[in-house]
């Protein structure tokens, strides 16, 4: 449960660490620019428009509350008379207001004396019904309360202007939210220009590794500074890295040379025992695997204790080097002749055709170490015995491919030295 808990946390890091793609800088600030534009402008337009209706409405009803008290006034007198007719002539004559949808005259009772409507009263105006404003007036005569007189005005023009005023300032704020967005775009892909650049940059360094990169600084703002920063840093891991690199190539020469050291026989320059137990092995697997025939000789010098003895270690040392020479001299290619200590050799024949080739070497060989070798003016008896081993048909492995070549090489030096002899003839 707690390992559960703990993985939905690592995977909920991981994803916290891998930012998703998202569009460029340049469209989110220019998408956020104009949204912060158009609200701002329809918020004013939206402001400007509330109060000018408002204003309108109150115009408008300042003027039908005046034309009602006139008309109020007017038709007084014909109230007090009860003259019916005086007074509708009186209404049709008012009815010249263009708003004007209703006009009714009450007596002090409540009852309706004349009455005048608008024919537009019925009709709609449209999806949009508009308000209506409606002033009652007191008709008087001497001081006394003689009856009311209403009157219903529907705002269709204010409504009208208003509408066109929205549909006008809707088009204009389109108009220049698109000439905005055009300028915005082009205003923020300059000023953003040194950022995108430095991330291309940034990328490049990531994906090449290449630290010799720098950034172009245009002008001493904010973003130069970082790219300046940008280039110091670069400068730095460059420093570091190639600091890096000169020590891992110390390193590398250092391992070379120990390894030279370590596989390497300082005298006679051929490869040591070490060297030969590492090659023995990998020789033998590969003539495993092709099914293949190597040979393996065992070589140990005659009398070379005598030289030693006799002519000193300097002379021995001498001998050593020039019978190496000489053995080296009779070698195929691939074949590898190794030191393994004193007067001992080893060498490897891979990719043998027959044994009779290798038996045919190490002939050559004796006679090489037999030619005439003079150190110091003195004749060096010295000689060679050679043991002759092969795998597969000698030994199963490395191991048992060197005891049999040692083993023949026993027997050369029992049979008198200064010959060869193949394993299978080591107990002959
Ligand atoms: N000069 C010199 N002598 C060495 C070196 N390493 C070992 N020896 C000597 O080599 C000699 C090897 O002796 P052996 O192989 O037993 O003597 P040998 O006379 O060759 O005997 P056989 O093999 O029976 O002929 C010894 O005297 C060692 O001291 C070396 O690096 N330089």
């Amino acid at each position: 449960m707690g390992e559960s808990d703990s993985d939905r946390h690592a995977s909920r890091l991981a994803r916290a660490a891998r930012p998703r793609a998202s569009p460029s800088l340049v469209r989110r600030l220019t998408t956020l620019n104009l949204a912060v534009l158009v609200l701002t402008l329809l918020l004013t337009v939206l402001l400007i428009a509330s109060l000018t209706w408002k204003a309108a409405v109150q115009r408008q009803t300042d003027a039908a509350e005046l034309a009602a008290g006139l008309l109020a006034n007017n038709l007084a007198s014909m109230v007090a008379f009860n003259d019916l007719e005086a007074m509708r002539a009186e209404l049709a004559g008012f009815s010249f207001r263009p708003d004007l949808v209703e006009l009714r005259l009450l007596a002090a009772d409540g009852r309706v004396l004349v009455e005048w409507q608008s024919p537009k009263l019925q009709a709609q105006t449209g999806l949009l019904s508009a308000p209506e404003i409606e002033i009652r007036e007191t008709i008087e005569f001497k001081g006394e309360v003689l009856g009311q007189l209403q009157l219903r005005e529907r705002l269709d023009i204010l409504t009208r202007s208003m509408l066109w005023l929205s549909l006008t300032a809707g088009i204009v704020i389109l108009l220049a939210s698109l000439v905005a967005a055009a300028a915005s775009r082009l205003v923020q892909r300059r000023a953003l220009a040194p950022i995108v650049e430095l991330g291309r940059l940034a990328e490049q360094v990531a994906a090449q590794q290449d630290y010799g990169l720098r950034a172009q600084v245009h002008r001493l703002d904010e973003v130069g500074r970082l790219a300046q920063r940008f280039n110091e840093m670069l400068a730095r891991i460059e420093v570091a890295q190639e600091q890096i690199n000169q020590r891992l190539r110390l390193e590398q020469q250092a391992g070379q040379q120990f390894q030279q050291l370590a596989h390497h026989d300082s005298l006679t320059q051929l490869p040591n025992r070490l060297f030969f137990q590492g090659a023995i092995r990998e020789m033998v697997s590969r003539a495993q695997a092709s099914q293949g025939l190597m040979g393996l000789m065992f070589i140990d010098l005659d009398n070379f204790k005598h030289v030693n003895d006799n002519h000193g270690h300097d002379a021995g040392d001498e001998v050593l080097r020039v019978v190496a020479r000489r053995m080296s001299a009779v070698l195929r290619r691939g074949d590898l002749l190794c030191r393994l200590g004193g007067d001992e050799f080893a060498l490897l024949l891979p990719e043998l055709q027959h044994v009779a080739v290798a038996e045919q070497m190490a002939q050559r060989l004796i006679s090489s170490v037999r030619e005439p070798l003079v150190v110091g003016g003195v004749l060096m008896p010295v000689g060679a015995t050679v043991g002759l081993a092969f795998f597969p048909t000698d030994a199963q492995d490395a191991d048992g491919l060197l005891q049999a070549a040692d083993a023949a090489m026993y027997a050369a030096k029992r049979a008198g030295k200064n010959c060869y002899r193949r394993v299978a003839h080591a107990q002959g």
